[in-house]
């Protein structure tokens, strides 16, 4: 289906935004962390609307057209099309952050094990390792960073709720995971999420594997 842009919003800009959403969506399916259709993917694209993934479309395959626009409040602007399920969870990013720029959510094993290992905690305790200083504004791998575990719902104001609640205490979130889901996590800009995300992944896999070896 086809998307009708605002005026405000040039063709180009959309296109540029689409593209960076779709390369990315690639090289993150090539890892295996979006099967099956899963995952979801957006870009900021001025303050009032968010290029995201197209519900129910392989992530492995996403060219230019599988993309589309949505307002900051989730509702779809321009096209018949149905943005993907959890809308709501990126565009609650945008509004809180302003100056976040793109949202990512992937189904990885690694990331799915961990939900459910950490569930009962409702939060993963990264402490100790370098690679926390991938995150944004952690410096040394002595800094404490908590990525809480929210209960799964198919009901998005109920998931919308329970990270606002996290937000409103005032503890800093870079990214939390869904139990037996996945993971959301975000940046100012595509690289920087890539690293939070890739940087998660791999602190999630080494939690896993001290628990594998009681260590
Ligand atoms: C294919 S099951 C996964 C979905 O339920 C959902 O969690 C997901 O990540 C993808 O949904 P989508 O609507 O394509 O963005
Ligand atoms: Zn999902």
């Amino acid at each position: 289906m086809s998307q009708i842009l605002p005026a405000s919003i040039p063709a180009t800009l959309f296109h540029e935004r689409a593209d960076a959403i779709a390369e990315a969506a690639r090289e993150l399916a090539q890892h295996g962390w979006t099967p099956a259709t899963s995952s979801n993917f957006s870009m900021r694209v001025d303050a009032d609307h968010a290029a995201i993934t197209i519900s129910g479309r392989d992530k492995g395959k996403l060219g230019r057209d599988d993309i589309m626009l949505v307002d900051m409040h989730g509702k779809a602007v321009g096209t018949e099309s149905r943005p993907s399920a959890e809308t709501e969870l990126h565009t609650q990013v945008y509004r809180h952050w302003p100056d976040i720029n793109v949202v990512l959510h992937t189904h990885s094993r690694t990331q799915s094990v961990a939900s459910r290992l950490f569930a009962k905690d409702g939060v993963v305790k990264l402490e100790g390792w370098e690679l926390q200083k991938a995150i944004r504004g952690h410096t040394t791998h002595e800094s404490a960073l908590d990525i809480p575990v929210f209960p799964n719902t198919q009901h998005m104001p109920e998931l919308v709720a329970q990270v606002d609640a996290w937000i409103e205490s005032g503890k800093p979130l870079h990214a939390y995971l869904i139990n037996g889901h996945g993971i959301y996590t975000w940046g100012h800009d595509m690289a920087e999420a890539r690293r939070h995300l890739e940087a998660l992944e791999f602190l999630l896999g080494c939690e896993l594997d001290l628990r594998r070896l009681n260590a």
